[in-house]
């Protein structure tokens, strides 16, 4: 990798019985968005903690922006931002009193402050709103604070867990809009955790950890090529007897039943459709043929649907 900000060596650990990341590896390139899924207790917030310095690695090491996790703490913590799960701010505060408070906890020189906190709510379009209470916003605009906070400090990597969960569709499609501004802008380079895997998307590169270790791990459309072939999902007016025929009759399908569908993975739909539905005596009440999805690829290689794992 050309020029690593986020470089992870054999990093492992272990809780007493449990082996929670087992001596992976991996770099985060500099303005990249990088996407970290996996099932719960795959071991992803054990690697983000020990990363931001919260945790103490068994054994392994870290550099962030060039610095080292154990020797270097404070100028990891001076590179990094990190937007949690849960709201953290205040809500009795203001906008600009709950930005003023993280200025001083992260030394921003006095005279400087008031002009950082104007920039970064200009990115997250706060500005107008910045001497009203936090109990007033919306969950949409409470996020968007919480990024500017994480910003006030100019870290070269912002960490967002989770960044969207509890919000609309409408509201989480426009905070996406506000961080792609965001890696644009300022070339920052994210971290990001999402239980929606379409919007992991977004991410230039993404990794998939399960039970410790990282199994797969590349751009989601490299990932997505690598499933190769159609997905073809179909319910018809009995699914346990389509079921039976496809098992005597049918080849070259990857057969999964999810509720009243039916999911055949074929490598070519083209090829595969015609002689399909001619051969399927009971009568297909639904068909629909796509690609692969980041959904398919988590599915192939964890064998649970990230839904699934959310339980
Ligand atoms: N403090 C702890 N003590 C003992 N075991 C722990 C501790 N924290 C996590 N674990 C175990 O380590 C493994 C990884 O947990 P971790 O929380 O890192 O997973 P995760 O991928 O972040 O899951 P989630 O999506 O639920 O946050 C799990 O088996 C978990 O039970």
């Amino acid at each position: 990798m050309s020029n690593p900000i986020i470089s992870v060596k054999d990093l492992t650990k272990t809780y007493k019985q449990t082996e929670a990341v087992k001596a992976i590896n991996f770099e985060v390139e500099e303005g990249e968005i990088f996407g970290f899924l996996g099932p719960n207790g795959a071991g992803k917030s054990t690697t983000i903690n020990m990363i931001c310095t919260m945790l103490k690695p068994t054994s392994g090491s870290i550099t962030i922006n060039g610095y080292d996790v154990k020797k270097d703490k404070d100028k990891v913590r001076a590179s990094i931002g990190i937007i949690f799960q849960e709201n953290t701010l205040d809500e009795k505060l203001t906008a600009n009193e709950n930005l003023m408070l993280h200025c001083r906890f992260y030394k921003v020189p006095k005279d400087k402050r008031q002009e950082r906190i104007r920039e970064v709510l200009e990115i997250v379009d706060l500005v107008e709103v910045s001497k009203q209470r936090v109990e007033t916003f919306s969950g949409g605009m409470k996020r968007r604070l919480e990024i500017a906070r994480g910003l006030l400090h100019y870290p070269k990597v912002l960490f967002l867990d989770e960044p969207t969960v509890g919000l609309d569709p409408q509201t989480r499609s426009h905070l996406w809009e506000y961080i792609l501004k965001l890696k644009k802008k300022e070339g920052i380079t994210m971290f990001l955790t999402t239980h929606y895997l379409d919007e992991a998307e977004i991410s230039d590169r993404v990794a998939i950890m399960d039970q410790g270790d990282i199994i797969a791990i590349d751009s989601p459309t490299a990932l997505k090529d690598q499933l190769g072939g159609d997905m073809i999902e179909l319910s018809t007016e009995d699914n346990d007897q389509a079921l039976r025929e496809i098992d005597e009759k049918v080849s070259g399908a990857e057969v999964s039943v999810e509720g009243d569908t039916i999911h055949l993975k074929v490598e070519s739909s083209d090829a595969f459709i015609s002689s399909f539905i001619k051969t399927l005596e009971i009568p297909i009440t639904r068909l629909n043929i796509r690609k692969p999805t980041l959904n398919d690829v988590f599915l192939a290689f964890t064998g649970r649907k990230i839904g699934d794992a959310k339980e």
